[in-house]
């Protein structure tokens, strides 16, 4: 089953269609790039999966549960990261993630909160150190870990890698399979096109909120001498809408 699975999706703002007739879907341990635009419609996207904003037409399921209907179960299911991961600055990373879990009523055993932060490779020296002080990185890596802690089966990222410099890009990218390694499903909502085809399986551009072309990432020998999963001048070409039919 998809963990995630949108249908025909309409959602409509300030009395404008501004998505109109998403479709996708993610399955578990599959990493999908929602790639697109300013004013696309991804945010929109995003706001709607969450339950957050009404549809005006189409569906979504989360773990098989309507956002709509089944608020909390979607929000179990979700691990949401923000453009900009909050945490409480005077905690600790190690207690940041007991907060949050106890909220949810998860007390796991300190060597799972170890585990969860080597697999996120969180420097230890930062384990107990207060979040005030960690870069945008050591956020999302302590996001990760509590997504991972709460056995969320779907992540879904907003615009992760702005403001990352491009090391730190590549090890969030890196960090980004991984989980998908683990089975977890990934939506990665980007305007980032190269970071997209860095780390998805499948891109899908969304176009006046509606997906416009969807490519499956190459697989050992359809992939390019340089190792791309992509071909990158067909992505920048269909991002920039060169060769798109006239409306
Ligand atoms: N509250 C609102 N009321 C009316 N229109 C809105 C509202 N929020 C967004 N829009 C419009 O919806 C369209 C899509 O916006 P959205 O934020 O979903 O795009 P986006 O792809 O996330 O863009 P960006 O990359 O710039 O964040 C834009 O034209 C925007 O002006």
């Amino acid at each position: 089953m998809n963990l995630l699975a949108i249908d025909g999706l309409a959602v409509d703002r300030g009395g404008r269609r501004i998505v109109d007739g998403l479709s996708l879907s993610v399955a578990p341990g599959q990493v999908y790039a929602l790639l697109g635009g300013n004013g696309s419609g991804k945010s929109t996207t995003v706001a709607a999966i969450l339950g957050l904003l009404p549809r005006a037409g189409g569906s979504i399921l989360v773990g098989g549960e309507d956002p709509a209907r089944a608020p909390d179960a979607v929000r179990r299911a979700i691990a949401y990261l923000p453009e900009n991961v909050a945490l409480y600055d005077h905690l600790s990373a190690r207690e940041n993630v007991r907060y949050f879990l106890d909220i949810a009523g998860i007390r796991p055993a300190a060597t799972e909160i170890a585990a969860a932060f080597d697999a996120v490779r969180l420097d230890p020296a930062a384990w107990d150190r207060r979040a005030g002080a960690f870069s945008k990185g050591m956020r999302q890596k302590t996001a990760i870990a509590l997504a991972m802690l709460r056995r969320a089966p779907l992540l879904l990222l907003d615009e992760p890698t702005s403001g990352l410099d491009p090391k730190a890009a590549e090890d969030f990218h890196a960090l980004v399979e991984d989980v998908g390694r683990r089975g977890i499903g990934v939506l990665m909502v980007t305007h980032d096109l190269l970071g997209a085809a860095d780390v998805a399986d499948r891109i899908g551009l969304i176009r006046d909120g509606r997906i416009a072309a969807e490519w499956d990432a190459m697989i050992g020998s359809d992939q390019s001498a340089t190792g791309a999963r992509f071909d990158l001048q067909t992505l920048y070409r269909a991002f920039q809408g060169v060769g798109r039919d006239p409306a």
